[in-house]
């Protein structure tokens, strides 16, 4: 049998808000403001727990080392850790904070993932993806790929790729923009790659005011890396003015699951295009397209941008029915708490609502998919990878405890230039490898 486990990003000690991500309206309304890390990772806790009770098969992924401290020497700043944090906060205190920030928790933008039903080889191939587009996220991949090689470490199972090469020919956000049509998962499927930007045809369409961070030509890189079939692999581009509304990835106005498209009209520069290239790659892996199709009229970009409706997780029941994972936002939002309603009573693959208060992440641009990452492993692939990073009641527990222990409830910006901030980071990463079990997940030295 094949299961689809999300993996959640489990949100790092220094999670704050520093306005980082220009085009993400959330990022940008709540720069500076004082973040609360315990809540957030309490809450993502919360989710992944919810979920996992529910049967849903679900896996955590840590969060990474901050500050980044090669980052900042490499620009630089030199001496003791407590000089280069001194040094970087007085003379530019927006890089400390791209090498503080706790971004690695929306795991969505780790990595593409193909499961071992749709390569070549046979085997789960993964790209952690290079985020070239900001500098706080940029230097996420290294370690992205390093965790993914400790959890899925069995190489005649996984195959993990090094990112593209950052440059902007081959902008890529990971899975995020990347979505995967089936009957059900462990059957043939159509990869979807959702791109912003074709860089070597200036004559394409692009965004004007926001930056398009996903490129056809990384989306084309990353299929090839995975030996992906040219039948069963289909390239859209999304609709460049609703990234110049907010809609900074893919799933901010779409998100996909087995044989449903639930996605906003405006998401792709061509619905009706969009819409005939998916039907004709389903039919040859014998699957027919299911629509959820959501008019302007109903929710508007700039309600869905708000209230992230479509950064929601959308998980097959055992009863085949589909819940909705939607953030506390969508009941606030008039126009979109009617639509859900409607939804539900449709008699459409929707049944359920599960809401969860992502507060926290929400107020950076991140909302229930932008948290989790999915793969799709077959029973052998699952009893293969590492053991420990799999949410149980007990591990839960465990990381509420650890989440105690070290986090800080209040964040400000310049709590970045407190030394002990660092060291208190550094502790409470060395003790969460030995709670997941993975000595030497990170590179402490
Ligand atoms: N998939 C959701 C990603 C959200 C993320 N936000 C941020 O990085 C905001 C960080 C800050 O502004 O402190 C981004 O835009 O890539």
């Amino acid at each position: 049998m094949t299961r689809e486990f999300n993996f959640d990003g489990l949100v790092g000690p220094s999670h704050n808000y520093a306005g980082l991500s220009f085009g993400n309206v959330a990022s940008f309304n709540n720069v500076k403001s004082a973040s609360n890390p315990k809540q957030a990772a309490l809450q993502g806790l919360a989710k992944m727990r919810a979920l996992a009770a529910r049967g849903f098969a679900q896996g955590v992924l840590p969060p990474q080392a901050r500050p980044n401290f090669r980052l900042l020497r490499s620009l630089g700043f030199t001496g003791s850790d407590a000089d280069v944090l001194a040094r970087a906060y007085k003379e530019s205190p927006v890089i400390l904070a791209c090498a503080y920030s706790a971004s690695p928790m929306w795991t969505a933008n780790a990595a593409t993932v193909s499961p071992s039903r749709d390569t070549q080889d046979g085997k789960v191939h993964f790209t952690p993806a290079n985020l070239n587009n900001k500098l706080h996220r940029s230097h996420e991949h290294e370690q992205s790929a390093r965790a993914l090689r400790a959890i899925f470490h069995d190489e005649r199972h996984f195959a993990v790729h090094d990112a593209l090469p950052a440059t902007p020919a081959f902008g890529d956000e990971g899975a995020a923009n990347h979505t995967r049509l089936c009957r059900e998962h462990g059957a043939d499927a159509v990869e979807v790659f959702v791109y912003g930007r074709v860089e070597f045809d200036p004559a394409a369409p692009a965004p004007k005011r926001y930056p398009a961070r996903q490129t056809l030509e990384a989306s084309q890189a990353v299929a090839r890396l995975h030996g992906l079939s040219a039948a069963h692999t289909v390239y859209l581009q999304q609709n460049p003015d609703v990234i110049d509304q907010g809609v900074f990835h893919n799933d901010v106005i779409a998100v996909g699951n087995a044989d449903v498209l639930f996605y906003h009209e405006q998401a792709f520069a061509d619905e009706q295009g969009a819409l005939f290239q998916l039907r004709q790659a389903l039919a040859g892996v014998d699957a027919e397209l299911r629509t959820i199709r959501v008019a302007t009229s109903q929710v508007s970009v700039a309600d869905a941008v708000h209230s992230y409706l479509f950064n929601s997780q959308l998980l097959s029941k055992p009863d085949g029915r589909m819940a909705l994972v939607i953030p506390r936002e969508c009941e606030e939002n008039a126009a979109v708490a009617r639509y859900l309603e409607e939804l539900v009573g449709s008699g459409g693959p929707v049944d359920e609502l599960i809401h969860f208060d992502l507060r926290q992440s929400m107020r950076n641009g991140g909302g229930p998919a932008c948290l989790r990452l999915r793969v799709a492993l077959t029973d052998g692939e699952a009893a293969a990878m590492h053991q420990g990073v799999l949410m149980t009641e007990e591990l839960y527990h465990k990381l509420v405890g650890w989440v105690e222990k070290h986090y800080r409830d209040q964040l400000e910006p310049a709590d970045l230039a407190d030394p002990a901030l660092a060291v208190e980071v550094r502790t409470a990463l060395e003790e969460l490898e030995r709670l997941l079990g993975l000595p030497g997940l990170y590179d402490l030295s």
